[in-house]
């Protein structure tokens, strides 16, 4: 499946709110420790009902088939097992070789039984279009929307080959699948940290950041690590968090006092952070802070936003460009108090506004972070002139 050519679509609210069961899909490149850090959660005693898919997803004309061996008190052989496995320690295990879909609908029978899908994609996967389905899905109500919710999307990352993969993918041809596997997360696992040094940890984390500034970033030696960064993260529904470089950048120009009153309107001016914005080839991350907005200035921001995510392009640009928005994330705060939280992929965006009752304790400080492709200063330089 390829959302790239998907007609677009605005997503509308239903009134009604379903229990669903949270869904995490967990990608990352061949070899990189997915297997390993689900079969750990598979074996461990840690007190939670998870179901995890470990299965082709997504294209599987070209990726090997899968084998399984999880074993269990029940099923103490458990070799490449095609049906639901419930496991001792309360975990359940599904292995269909079918798609990822029908291997879910499985285990929907089985709902109440497990409290969380973790699913696990292929190594070639891009799981942007994985993501963008279940949450358009979860979004209108369909299918398998009905008893899913997205909560995250995880990339396990090898700390001794991802560097290289990531160059690699650049060299080939434009931007590789190992570079989308980390642009498209809401967070990363650095493993196999015990194989190199210090600094090498450092430059691909640096390398990882370049491309996608809004992920979390763990260390983990065969994935181990407190679940709780990689289950219940709401990623799909949580306002992104200011990295540290944007926040120091504030600190240091003194700003980020300033940026809690923008009631004087010669304050409608970005407060930019050059430092956040790379100029590496492929994808990248742009982080834009923003003021306090009116009312209208919202509503030219969600045009600019659509003009962008629907149409490829700036709306001031009526050239074609190379712009591609593969995931977005925004919060925006709007002068009569009111906070609405953007999340987007690829084409599908949904901008909702934070209801009071639920005090996130939010700052009033505005921000917009965009990652795909051709993201440079002109693009900033766009989102200026929206709010003049
Ligand atoms: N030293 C070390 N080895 C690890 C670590 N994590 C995984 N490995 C080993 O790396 C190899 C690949 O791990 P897998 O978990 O199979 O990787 P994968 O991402 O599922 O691989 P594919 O299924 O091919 O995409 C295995 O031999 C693991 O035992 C780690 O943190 N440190």
């Amino acid at each position: 499946m390829d959302s790239d050519d998907d007609v677009p679509q605005l997503i509308e609210h239903t009134e009604e709110i379903k229990a669903r069961v949270p869904l995490t899909i967990i990608c990352g490149f061949l070899g990189a420790g997915k297997s390993t850090l689900l079969k750990r959660i598979l074996t461990e005693r840690h007190g939670y009902r998870i179901a995890v898919i470990m299965n082709e997803f997504g294209d599987t004309a070209d990726v090997e088939a899968k084998t399984i061996n999880v074993s269990s008190e029940d099923d103490p052989t458990a070799e490449k097992s095609e049906e639901v496995l419930e496991l001792a320690n309360g975990c359940l295990c599904c292995s269909i070789k079918d798609s990822g879909a029908a291997a879910i609908e499985k285990l929907m029978e089985r709902k109440g039984a497990f409290d969380h899908i973790l699913l696990e994609t292929t190594g070639l996967a891009d799981p942007g279009p994985i993501a963008a389905m279940f949450w358009k899905n979860e979004e209108y109500g369909m299918g398998l929307g009905n008893d899913i919710a997205l909560d995250g999307v995880i990339c396990v990352v090898d700390a001794v080959f991802g560097l290289k993969q990531m160059q690699e993918d650049h060299a080939v041809d434009g931007v590789g699948e190992s570079v989308r596997q980390i642009a498209g997360s809401d967070v990363i696992i650095l493993n196999k940290v015990d194989l190199v040094d210090e600094p090498t940890v450092i430059s691909v984390e640096n390398a990882i950041r370049h491309i996608n500034s809004a992920a979390r970033i763990h260390r983990t030696v065969r994935g181990q690590l407190d679940l709780k960064h990689i289950m219940g993260i709401s990623a799909y529904t949580v306002p992104p968090e200011l990295n540290e470089d944007v926040k120091q950048s504030l600190r240091r120009r003194g700003e980020h006092e300033h940026v809690h009153d923008h009631s004087d309107s010669e304050h409608t001016h970005i407060h930019d952070a050059q430092k956040t914005h790379y100029e590496t080839r492929g994808i990248t991350s742009l982080q834009i802070v923003c003021p306090v907005l009116s009312q209208p200035q919202l509503n030219a921001v969600d045009e600019w936003i659509r003009t962008i995510l629907w149409e490829n392009r700036l709306p001031d640009d009526t050239q074609s460009s190379e712009l591609q928005v593969l995931r977005c994330k925004g919060l925006f705060s709007v002068q009569n108090g009111d906070q609405y939280v953007l999340q987007g992929v690829r084409n599908i965006y949904d901008m909702s506004k934070v209801m009071k009752e639920a005090d996130l304790g939010l700052p009033d400080t505005g921000k917009l972070v965009l990652i795909g492709k051709g993201l440079d200063e002109s693009v900033r330089k766009s989102f200026a002139q929206v709010l003049q």
